[in-house]
């Protein structure tokens, strides 16, 4: 490759070298990109190449851990179709999923402390301390102006970082994790942003019911990890969702007094208004407040029932509008008479929301408002990218006509 122009900074504690080289094509440039850090525990990370013409649509999903981000992401990869994967022949501990549309990367690569560093500092993975927020800035800004990148692996299994992969620039890429929108440089570089928040009671049953089930915790153990991660998650995680442009909020539900089971969910979907081709679900009749009982002669609902809310509201200062589903629906393929009562929805076709449903029954949440708002969010997440799509292609002619 012909290296016509070498770019060294001092930024971010390291040196840079930005090399680019003429193509014999205009449209087409190509980058040699390697970043040499300077302190020495950590592995090189160069970033070679590619043709930076497609620009790549970029979504944060925030949550803690154990929330249901893996859930979400396979319930949005599938709304853009096809079957996400770790990279063919690649580390068979990678965090990193992969389909036609879309490439997940999960953001505890950017752990710039290991489970042995963390330790020896005495700092938890939710501390901005233990990761690497420029090196999180300037990858996510490369894939997104269609640069690949060669990613660092936080190992889970472990507790390491591993040897980088390379992630090529994908036409959605959805950065999940704990920290999307915590660093101001990263948060700027989201087309859209979704915090799925769970309440503690809600998040304690999931985790004793994953952690004791498939991985074999004790009860105490699950007790003092949630307690020793909640100052650093009320700091630096729980913020995060002033920012989003989606919250999805799961709480113990109001139909069962006083439950404490944490079976049965009541789950909000918080949209902000005036989001750039994002416009909020509504039921019924957009801006008016409702309540809605759907159970009855088209809906089978077995005890406590199923209850819905519709509302304008208010979010740190932001004017939203508010989709509320409290209960579990009995029978799923009855959803359709829920979603006929839906606006704004973004499907395809009559019926889309119930299909998508009754795909992934299996999946946890699919008789809850968790499923139906994470695919309702998925398909608008669709929608904003075919006009994201639509509108550059449609810029440039704009601009030479003007
Ligand atoms: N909507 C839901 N309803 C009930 N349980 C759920 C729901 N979503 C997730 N869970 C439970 O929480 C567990 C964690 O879900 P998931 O793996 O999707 O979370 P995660 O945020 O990706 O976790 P991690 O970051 O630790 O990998 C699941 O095994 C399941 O038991
Ligand atoms: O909050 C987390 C996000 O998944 C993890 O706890 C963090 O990434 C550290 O991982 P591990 O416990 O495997 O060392």
């Amino acid at each position: 490759m012909a290296v016509s122009t070498i770019y060294s900074t001092q930024a971010l504690n390291s040196t840079h070298f930005l090399t680019s080289s003429p193509s014999s094509s205009s449209s087409k440039q190509v980058f040699f990109y390697r970043r040499h850090q300077s302190q020495t525990n950590r592995r090189f990370n160069t970033i070679i190449t590619c043709a930076a013409q497609q620009q790549t649509v970029v979504i944060g999903l925030a949550a803690d851990s154990g929330c249901g981000k893996s859930t979400f992401m396979r319930r949005l990869t599938s709304v853009f179709g096809g079957a996400a994967e770790p990279p063919k022949g690649g580390n068979p501990d990678s965090n990193t999923l992969i389909s036609d549309m879309t490439s997940v990367i999960c953001l505890d690569d950017y752990h710039s402390l290991d489970r042995t560093g963390r330790k020896e500092k005495g700092v938890t993975a939710l501390d901005p301390r233990a990761n690497d927020f420029d090196l999180m800035y300037e990858q996510v800004k490369a894939l997104k102006s269609g640069i690949a990148v060669e990613k660092p692996i936080y190992n889970h299994v472990t507790g390491l970082l591993d040897a980088p992969e390379l992630i090529q620039p994908p036409k959605i890429l959805v950065i999940e994790g704990l920290h999307p929108m915590f660093d101001e440089r990263v948060r700027d570089l989201l087309d859209f942003s979704i915090y799925l928040d769970i309440s503690n009671e809600v998040k304690f049953a999931w985790k004793i019911q994953r952690d004791m089930a498939e991985r074999g915790h004790s009860l105490e153990s699950i007790k003092a990890s949630i307690e020793a991660r909640k100052p650093d998650f009320d700091a630096f995680i729980d913020p995060q969702k002033q920012y989003a442009d989606a919250v999805i909020e799961v709480l113990p539900t109001q139909l069962i007094p006083d439950d404490n089971e944490g079976k049965v969910l009541r789950v909000r979907l918080i949209m902000k208004e005036g989001v750039k081709y994002f416009s909020p679900v509504y039921l019924f009749d957009e801006g008016s407040t409702i309540s809605w009982i759907p159970c009855g002669r088209k809906l089978t609902c077995s005890y406590p029932g199923i209850k819905f809310d519709y509302a304008p509201d208010s979010y740190f200062d932001h004017e939203v509008s508010v989709v509320e589903m409290d209960g579990q629906f009995d029978r799923l393929d009855e959803l359709i008479y829920v979603e006929s009562h839906l606006s704004n929805l973004s499907t395809k076709f009559y019926g889309e929301v119930t299909q998508q449903m009754l795909k992934h029954a299996d999946f946890p949440g699919s008789n809850n408002g968790t499923g139906l708002f994470q695919t309702i969010v998925g398909l608008k997440i669709r929608d904003l990218y075919e006009q994201l799509i639509a509108n550059k292609a449609t810029a440039p002619a704009e601009a030479a006509k003007a």
